[in-house]
């Protein structure tokens, strides 16, 4: 299986810190990968350079087969999906939601004066109702709860039917019934035959969804583990990476962490 993404011997250096630092790492067609890290590890930088926002100041970024540097990006973008909070503030609160999922056919935000095909529509109002938001087409996107609007945020993103699908921090910020209803319907469109590679940005294990495969363990700006997640994902390879001793448990594909001080840091009655 070919590569989608190829980091080779990664770094990105700001105010003379590097922010990633000799990072290597492969991911092919038919994986779907969890980043998972604390705040500041890297997740989001990791993110842009695959989505072809930022260079690398050190070593090699290929994306679908194209080396960054030496592509025009402009042409590569389209065919990857990217879904963060950072792009959602860019949509015109007043837009519908039908044309906030419309527009990423021309790889804009704001309905201006393009014409759309009848087959845009047609593919806009099919992953809307993929993502159960076919009753809110015609809805203000600034009117949806945080729960819509990320919803609408990866419908957008997989408009397009991306070869590569970034996905950062889907389910930040939502109350349990909603970030489950998310996480299911992830795990339904990863588990399925025709997904594209996936690349989800997570802090939390809990949102990992059944269907993925893999996961990358990130801190300080490099990798603790990488690989399958039936292998990497460990309580030793969470305790190193958020340095806490972690205890993991498994039950269905969905997984559950704690502090293992926790239990243990009750305080006394007086
Ligand atoms: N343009 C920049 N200039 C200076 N420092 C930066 C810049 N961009 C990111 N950083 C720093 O690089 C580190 C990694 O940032 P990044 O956003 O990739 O982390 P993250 O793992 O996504 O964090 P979080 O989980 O908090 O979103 C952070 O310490 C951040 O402050």
């Amino acid at each position: 299986m070919p590569s989608v993404l190829q980091f080779s011997d990664v770094s990105v250096v700001r105010n003379l810190n590097p922010i990633l630092d000799g990072v290597d790492w492969t991911v092919t067609g038919d994986q779907r990968w969890i980043v998972l890290g604390p705040n500041g590890a890297g997740k989001t930088t990791l993110l842009q350079l695959a989505a072809t926002l930022i260079h690398p100041s050190k070593g090699t970024v290929s994306v679908l087969d194209e080396t960054l540097g030496r592509v025009d990006v402009f042409e590569l973008r389209p065919r990857i999906g990217f879904a963060s909070s950072a792009l959602a503030k860019r949509v015109p609160p007043e837009e519908t939601v039908l044309d906030v999922v419309l527009t990423a056919a021309y790889s804009v935000t704001g309905r201006w004066v393009e014409q759309y095909e009848d087959i845009d529509v047609k593919r806009a109002s099919r992953v809307l109702a993929e993502w159960k938001l076919d009753h809110l087409a015609d809805r203000r996107f600034g009117t949806l709860s945080d729960g819509e609007q990320k919803r609408v945020q990866i419908a957008r993103a997989i408009m397009t039917d991306p070869e590569l699908l970034l996905l950062d921090e889907p389910a930040a910020s939502l109350d349990l019934g909603t970030r489950e209803e998310l996480v299911e319907l992830l795990g339904g469109y990863a588990s399925a035959d025709d997904s594209p590679a996936i690349i989800m940005v997570t802090h939390h294990v809990e949102e990992i969804p059944v269907g993925f495969t893999h996961v990358l363990l990130v801190r300080d700006g490099g990798i603790v583990a990488a690989g399958p997640i039936a292998e990497t994902l460990t309580a030793e390879h969470l305790s190193e990476t958020f340095d806490l001793p972690i205890e993991l448990s498994e039950e269905d594909g969905r997984f559950h962490a704690r502090s293992v001080r926790a239990g243990r840091s009750a305080v006394a009655p007086s």
